[in-house]
C-alpha cells in the first residue's frame, strides 16, 4: 500500500494549480443520464471517485470517453453518453465504495421510470442516511420500497412536479431532487434547498442541457419540468475545498502561494476565517494569493451548510489551528463523527480536547513528525498539513483516501517547495 512521506519545515512558494471540484464532478456525471445526447464535461479532476463514477455509469450502459486536455485547463475532458440504459440497478459493490453513487437515483428514475440503488450505508464520518433523497422522490410521485439493502423506486406514469420541503439542508438530496424534477411533468418547488456552489454548478449545467431551473444558490429552487433534455458542454467549477486545503498548507508551512484557478467568491467564509487566523488572502488575475504573515492566531469555527463554514474544511483548519497562538474552538454540526484526525494529530504533539461536538484546540509552538493514518479524506489531508509544519519525518498511511479527493497531491505540494513523496510498500 502506498504512503506519503513528508519532511516538514519548508515554507511554500510559487503556484499550485486548483483542479475541478470533486463534489461538482460527482453530481455533473450522473446528470448525463438525463439525456440520450452526449454531455461533455471539461476540467474534470483525475480522482479515484471520478473513476469509480465512470465505472458505475459504464455498468448502466453509459459510455464515458476521455478526450484528453483542453488548452489552458488542467483537468480532463470526458464525454458521457447515455444513448440507452442497459440496467437501472446500481449494485452494492460500487455504491459501497463511494456514497455519491446514490446520485444516480434521481436521474435513473426520471429517465427510465425506475431505479434500484444499493443503500450506501454509513461511513467513517457518520451515519449518513438517505431518507431525504427518498422523500424527495416520493414528493415527485415515485413509489419507494426498501428491501435487502436496496432502494427500489418506480413510477408507473412518470414523475410529476411537486413541492419538496427539506427539514434539514442536504446537498445530495437537493441534487437528486433537481435531477429528478427537470424531467417531471409540471412545476417543482424545492424549499430549504442546499445553496452550495456545487448545486449552482449542477443547475447551470442542467440549464445548459435545456432544463428550466430558477433560484439555484437560494433556499427556494423552482423547476419547470421538460419532456427531454439535450446534450451540452460544461466546465466543472474549481474545487473550493482543495483551494482551502492548500491555503491551510500555507498556514501550517508558511510562505506564499498563488492558487491558480481558485475562485475567491466560492471560498466565501473560508477566506474570511483564513484572514481572521492571520493569513493574507486576495484575488489575483488567475486565482487567489495566500500569504503567511506571522504566527497563526486562534479562532472559533462552527460548521454549517453554505454559506456557513464547510464541514469539509474543518479538519484542515484544525491542523492549522493546532499551531496557533491561543485556544480555538471548532464545533462540528453536520456529521456526528468527524474528529477521527484528533488522535492522529495528538500523536504529532497537538493539544486537542473533544467534548461532544466541540473540539478545543490549544495551540502548540511546534509539532513533531510521526507515523499517522486516517479513516477519511479530509482527516488524511489534515495530517499532510500538519506534516508540512512538523519537525522531522511524517509518514501518512492509508493514502487511498487522499486519492479520492486530491489530484496530484505530492506533485502540487513538492512543486511549491514541500519535501513530500509517495512511496510504495510493494
Ligand atoms: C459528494 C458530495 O458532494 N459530498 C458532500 C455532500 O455530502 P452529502 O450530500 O452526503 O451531505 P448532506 O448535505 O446530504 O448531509 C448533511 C446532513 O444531512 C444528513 N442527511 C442527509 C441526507 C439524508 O437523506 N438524511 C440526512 O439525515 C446527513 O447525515 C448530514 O448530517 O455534502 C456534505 C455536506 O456539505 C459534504 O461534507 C460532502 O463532501
Ligand atoms: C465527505 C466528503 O465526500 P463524500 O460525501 O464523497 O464522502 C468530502 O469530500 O469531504
Amino acid at each position: 500500500m502506498d504512503k506519503i512521506i513528508i519532511r516538514g519545515g519548508r515554507p511554500l512558494s510559487g503556484r499550485i494549480a486548483i483542479s475541478g471540484a470533486k463534489n461538482a464532478a460527482l453530481t455533473l456525471m450522473p446528470a448525463a443520464i438525463l439525456t440520450e445526447e452526449p454531455l461533455t464535461l471539461r476540467n474534470l479532476p483525475r480522482l479515484a471517485d471520478v473513476d469509480t463514477f465512470g465505472h458505475l455509469l459504464n455498468q448502466h450502459g453509459v459510455s464515458t470517453l476521455i478526450e484528453g486536455h483542453r488548452r489552458g485547463e488542467f483537468g480532463r475532458v470526458m464525454t458521457i453518453k447515455a444513448a440507452r440504459l442497459t440496467t437501472t440497478l446500481a449494485p452494492y459493490d460500487i455504491v459501497r465504495k463511494m456514497r455519491a453513487s446514490v446520485l444516480v437515483l434521481g436521474p435513473l428514475l426520471a429517465r427510465a421510470g425506475e431505479a434500484t440503488v444499493s443503500l450506501p450505508g454509513g461511513c467513517a464520518i457518520g451515519n449518513r442516511p438517505v431518507d431525504l433523497h427518498l422523500k424527495a422522490m416520493e414528493a415527485l410521485g415515485a413509489e419507494i420500497e426498501v428491501t435487502s439493502g436496496y432502494v427500489k423506486a418506480t413510477t408507473a406514469k412518470g414523475l410529476v412536479g411537486g413541492r419538496i420541503e427539506f427539514p434539514i439542508v442536504s446537498v445530495g438530496a437537493t441534487e437528486n431532487a433537481l435531477m429528478a424534477a427537470v424531467l417531471a411533468k409540471g412545476e417543482t418547488v424545492i424549499e430549504n434547498a442546499a445553496r452550495e456552489p456545487e448545486i449552482v454548478d449542477l443547475a447551470n449545467c442542467l440549464n445548459a442541457m435545456g432544463a428550466k431551473i430558477e433560484g439555484h444558490g437560494t433556499s427556494t429552487i423552482r423547476v419547470q419540468g421538460r419532456t427531454s433534455l439535450h446534450g451540452a458542454t460544461y466546465a466543472v467549477m474549481p474545487d473550493r475545498i482543495e483551494a482551502g486545503s492548500y491555503a491551510c498548507a500555507v498556514g501550517t508551512a508558511g510562505g506564499e502561494v498563488e492558487l491558480v484557478g481558485a475562485d475567491l467568491a466560492t471560498l466565501g467564509v473560508v477566506a474570511d476565517r483564513l484572514r481572521d487566523a492571520g493569513l493574507e488572502v486576495e484575488a489575483t488575475e488567475g486565482g487567489v494569493r495566500v500569504k503567511h504573515t506571522g504566527r497563526i492566531q486562534a479562532i472559533d469555527i462552527e460548521t454549517q451548510p453554505f454559506p456557513g463554514f464547510p464541514t469539509d474544511m474543518q479538519a484542515q483548519f484544525m491542523a492549522m489551528l493546532a499551531l496557533a497562538e491561543g485556544t480555538s474552538h471548532l464545533t462540528e454540526t453536520i456529521f456526528e463523527n468527524r474528529y477521527m484526525h484528533v488522535p492522529e494529530l495528538a500523536r504529532m504533539g497537538a493539544d486537542i480536547r473533544v467534548s461532544g461536538r466541540t473540539a478545543e484546540v490549544h495551540g502548540v509552538a511546534r509539532l513533531t513528525g510521526a507515523q499517522v493514518m486516517a479513516t477519511d479524506l479530509r482527516a488524511s489531508m489534515s495530517l499532510v498539513l500538519a506534516g508540512l509544519a512538523a519537525e522531522g519525518e511524517t509518514v501518512v498511511n492509508r493514502i487511498y483516501h487522499l486519492d479520492r479527493g486530491y489530484e496530484h497531491l505530492e506533485e502540487k505540494l513538492s512543486g511549491a517547495g514541500a519535501d513530500i513523496e509517495r512511496v510504495s510498500d510493494g
